[in-house]
């Protein structure tokens, strides 16, 4: 059982980077060809270890979601999960603004065939495939899909002046990628109602870890910091291990709770199948560090 789970993990450990390598994608460093590699235009990417880092970068319009944006995230994000040197993620923004929404202004002429024929948006969903854990690191605004994104990320680590917000309503229309499903699992049914309801209830970056919604509150000059070492830890225990605990505790999310618990006893069975099993377990006994090998 375990050499299927791994076949994966070898395939992507194989793969060859869909376009060029990670530290390739450093816009000032990248002189390729656009039509092969196109230059990044709303990221800032660079590697600290095993960790990939991320940063949106549209600052004049405080980092909102443009299409444009959101696929050179996709992009990006799919060729860290490809890159067998990096362990885990961080996605970020600048210390004003994590991300202040969709795009308003690229989509306020559009209308219902074309969103419901070109299914609008719906490329923002690919990131719950990345494989790799990726914790947010948020700063400053994170509204409507802002929120969205950092909800769609496995560990939040906020500043101590972020604000999380659905303000959708207040243009007329409804959150559309997770603010009306996530934020309820994050911070229950009546403040859901209540931020999404009013468009104008915001929560701080407290009452965000208060609710649940962050896992730390961090001076906002720290955060990215204290999000590369958590994700540096990450990225130095069993692979195949971290991205096993990433799916089990993703079941909770889609499945009745008697299925998830006979998922994370299989998986838990599973474990035993692995060399990296062997030695953490033999490690523990030894008095020593274990040395994983990812497999
Ligand atoms: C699978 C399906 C997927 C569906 C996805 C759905 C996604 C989601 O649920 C829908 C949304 O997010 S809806 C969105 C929900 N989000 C919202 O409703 C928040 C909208 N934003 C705001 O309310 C205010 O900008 C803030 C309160 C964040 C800051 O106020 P402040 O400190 O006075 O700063 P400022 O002067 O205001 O902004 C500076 C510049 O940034 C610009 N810009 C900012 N946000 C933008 C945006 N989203 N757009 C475009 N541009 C945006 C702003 O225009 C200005 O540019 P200008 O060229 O200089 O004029």
């Amino acid at each position: 059982m375990f050499a299927a789970l791994r076949q994966p993990l070898a395939r992507a450990a194989a793969a060859k980077p869909l376009v060029r390598s990670f530290s390739a994608y450093n816009p000032i460093q990248n002189a390729v060809s656009p039509t092969k590699s196109p230059k990044l235009e709303y990221l800032l990417t660079e590697t600290r270890g095993r960790v990939g880092i991320v940063t949106l970068h549209r600052p004049k319009a405080l980092n909102a979601l443009c299409n444009g944006l959101f696929v050179e995230l996709n992009q990006v994000l799919k060729e860290m999960d490809n890159n067998a040197d990096i362990g885990a993620i961080v996605l970020t923004g600048s210390e004003r603004a994590f991300a202040a929404g969709a795009d308003i202004k690229e989509m306020k002429d559009r209308n219902f065939i074309e969103n419901y024929s070109e299914n609008f948006l719906g490329h923002w969903t690919q990131i719950i495939n990345i494989r790799k854990p990726i914790v947010a690191a948020v700063n400053g605004f994170a509204l409507g899909g802002g929120c969205e994104l950092a909800m769609m990320c496995d560990i939040i680590y906020a500043g101590d002046k972020a604000v999380f917000g659905q303000p959708e309503i207040k243009l007329g229309t409804i959150p559309g990628a997770g603010g009306t499903q996530r934020l309820v699992k994050a911070v229950g049914k009546s403040k859901a109602m209540e931020m999404c309801l009013t468009g104008s209830v915001n929560l701080t970056a407290e009452e965000a870890e208060r609710a649940g919604l962050v896992s730390r509150v961090l001076p906002a000059d720290q955060v990215v910091d204290e999000a590369v070492k958590t994700a540096e830890k990450i990225a130095n225990l069993s692979q195949p291990i971290v991205q096993m605990v990433k799916d089990a505790i993703n079941q909770s999310f889609e499945v009745p709770l008697a299925a998830g618990l006979t998922f994370e006893r299989r998986l838990f069975h599973a474990t035993f199948g692995s060399n990296d099993q062997k030695e953490g377990m033999a490690a523990f006994a030894e008095k020593r560090k274990a040395k994983f090998t990812n497999n």
